[in-house]
């Protein structure tokens, strides 16, 4: 079951669902287009889903008294998604349903409610649940007893892949400084003035230097990761393309370190991660867009280093990376309906 199921992750989420070899849709969940066919909001969905439509929260919560087992995946805004999630959390427990959640929203993405209020600034909707969700990207997560995840957001999936391996090494750096670079589908579906075509098109700008909500996030999950406490410098910029994000980290590390047995440290690190691919020379959005792979390339001189990542936004740093914890969650293997490769020229 996909909650915000008409918006971007929502619809990657069902296209993700529609080849997953063991997960079957129960129901597409949306309130603006309940009653509607899939297929109407995206057409290029309409192969894999002709005739099913969204279903109303409500019809949804009471298809849980005709099911044993449910994953649940969450793709509604951050602010909305925690109550609604507890809604089905206590129907899923008033029916005896076995359930995982994985929600993509920033609702359980820290570990205390004051954390997240004191970052979005509103009440959390469920501050009873977040004992009960994980937090982290796959990779970085060795083992979990927790029923439930929080999914990081896009920028955190590409700066955490990119950061944890240096800053849980013996030679972790004090600080961090991350450019990151999204496309535009990384705003949602609702349009904006920054995500305007004559505003985005054949245009690149930073917004929010040092100042953007998803810093505090990098850190606390670099700390969880085991990487200590860094400094974490983040810039954002808007891209002018639909969907990726490329993070450039660079640090000053305390003693020298070569090119080569950097490579061979983020190598091991990431030796059994089925998605992270160290790349020789440096990582491109195009190798990895529509897939839920992360290429990461690395650079030394003396003391400084540079570590690239490209992800797709919608994908690793969003549904993929939900489906690829869905898996592990119900001890299916972690690249089930994932292992697509980019297409590259798109
Ligand atoms: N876009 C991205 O690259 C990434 C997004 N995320 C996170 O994933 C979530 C979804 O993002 P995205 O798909 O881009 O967002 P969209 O705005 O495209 O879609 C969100 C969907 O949620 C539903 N929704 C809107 N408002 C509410 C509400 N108040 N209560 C319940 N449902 C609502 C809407 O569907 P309807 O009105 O039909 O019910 C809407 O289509 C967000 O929390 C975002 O932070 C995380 C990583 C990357
Ligand atoms: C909606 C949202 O936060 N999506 C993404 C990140 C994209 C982003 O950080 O974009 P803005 O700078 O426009 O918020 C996330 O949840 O991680």
């Amino acid at each position: 079951m996909v909650l915000g199921a008409t918006g971007y992750v929502g619809g990657e989420l069902l296209r993700l669902l529609a080849v997953h070899p063991e997960f079957k849709l129960l129901a597409a969940v949306s309130t603006s287009q309940a009653g509607q066919p899939i297929a109407a909001t995206f057409s290029a969905l309409a192969p894999a889903w002709p005739n099913l439509t969204f279903s109303t929260p409500e019809d949804s919560l009471a298809m849980l008294a005709d099911v044993d087992r449910l994953a649940l995946f969450s793709a509604a805004p951050h602010g909305a998604s925690a109550a609604m999630v507890a809604q089905f959390v206590a129907a899923a427990h008033s029916h005896g349903v076995e359930l995982h959640v994985v929600d993509s929203s920033a609702d359980f993405r820290y570990r205390t409610a004051a954390d997240y209020e004191a970052v979005y600034a509103s009440t959390h909707g469920a501050s009873e649940l977040l004992a009960d969700f994980e937090q982290g990207v796959p990779e970085h997560v060795a083992a979990t007893s927790k029923q439930h995840v929080g999914h990081p957001g896009c920028f955190a999936t590409a700066a955490l892949l990119a950061a944890v391996p240096l800053c849980a090494s013996s030679f972790a750096p004090s600080s961090l400084f991350i450019n990151g670079i999204t496309g535009s589908t990384g705003s949602g579906r609702s349009p904006l003035p920054g995500t305007h075509h004559p505003e985005r098109h054949s245009n690149l700008y930073a917004y929010k230097p040092l100042a953007h909500r998803h810093a505090p996030e990098i850190a606390a999950y670099i700390a969880t990761a085991g990487g200590g406490d860094v400094r974490v410098n983040f810039v954002p910029h808007s891209g002018p393309f639909a969907r990726g994000i490329h993070v450039t980290l660079q640090a000053e590390l305390p003693n020298a370190v070569s090119v080569d047995d950097l490579r061979q440290h983020y190598r091991d690190y990431y030796a059994n991660a089925s998605f992270v691919r160290i790349v020789d020379g440096t990582p491109r959005i195009k190798d990895v867009v529509t897939s839920n792979y992360c290429h990461i390339g690395v650079a030394a001189e003396g003391n400084n280093v540079v570590v690239m990542s490209a992800i797709d936004n919608l994908v690793k740093g969003a549904a993929g990376g939900a489906m690829q914890w869905m898996n592990r969650l119900w001890s299916l293997p972690e690249t089930h309906g994932l292992l697509a490769t980019a297409p590259a020229w798109t």
